[in-house]
């Protein structure tokens, strides 16, 4: 179940978005959501300030894990069977929220787009110098990314929360793989997985029509 404790672990998290791509390079979304847990127990321990977008991130691995371990589950073993089934049986909302306010297409739509967010603010931390404010490259990844689908006061509580982030150097050692030079490291072996279920699900969407869905 989505938001369970225990300490972060970058490599449990990179064993996730390394095996969701399967060989006929569908996202299949049993590691997807396990790659969300894992991300979601890192926001557990950054403390009460981010417990709205914990939250959010819960609920929403939630309903996810509601469908794949629900009766249409085979339905939902991938973001590609998932879709093709949701399209198919018009159980998604396209114009505006109305029957179907909680698809699995919005819903991955509202995790993908968090992911974008993750991919660059793990670059910046891998590219970034020892002294760089972890804070400022949260907000730069923020701002190119997800704050574009936020109203102001989110877009407000989520930088001012994120002024409240620990120094680079105690984000590397929090990755739990060792120095910071192997987390560094690590975050180079982990980010072209995350691009990549990143890149299909984008193409997924878009070829479908779906990166709008309210
Ligand atoms: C050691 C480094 C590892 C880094 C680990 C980072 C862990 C981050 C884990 C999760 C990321 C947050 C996922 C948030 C999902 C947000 C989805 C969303 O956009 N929801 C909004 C729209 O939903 P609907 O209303 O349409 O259903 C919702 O309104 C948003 C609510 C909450 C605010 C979301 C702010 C997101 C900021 C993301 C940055 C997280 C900062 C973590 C700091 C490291």
């Amino acid at each position: 179940m989505a938001g369970a404790a225990g300490a972060f672990s970058l490599r449990e998290v990179l064993a996730a978005f390394q095996t969701c791509v399967s060989e006929r390079r569908e996202v299949l979304l049993g590691p997807y959501l396990s790659g969300w847990r894992g991300l979601i127990r890192f926001l557990h321990s950054l403390g009460t300030i981010f417990s709205f977008i914990t939250k959010d991130a819960v609920a929403k691995v939630q309903i996810m894990e509601g469908y794949s371990g629900g009766e249409q589950r085979e339905r939902y073993t991938s973001l590609q069977s998932m879709v093709e089934y949701e399209l198919a049986n018009r159980l998604v909302d396209v114009q505006k929220r109305g029957g179907h306010p909680e698809s699995g297409c919005r819903t991955v739509l509202r995790l993908h787009r968090a992911l974008r967010w993750l991919q660059l603010f793990l670059e910046g931390l891998r590219t970034a110098g020892e002294d760089a404010r972890t804070s400022t490259i949260c907000t730069d990844s923020y701002n190119a990314s997800l704050a574009a689908y936020h109203p102001w006061v989110i877009r407000k509580a989520a930088t001012v929360a994120f002024c409240t982030l620990p120094s680079r150097n105690a984000f590397l050692e929090v990755m739990n793989v060792g120095t910071a030079e192997e987390a560094v490291a690590m975050l180079g072996e982990a980010l072209p997985h995350i691009s990549d279920v990143y890149d299909i699900t984008q193409e997924l969407f878009a070829q479908h029509d779906l990166l709008n869905l309210p």
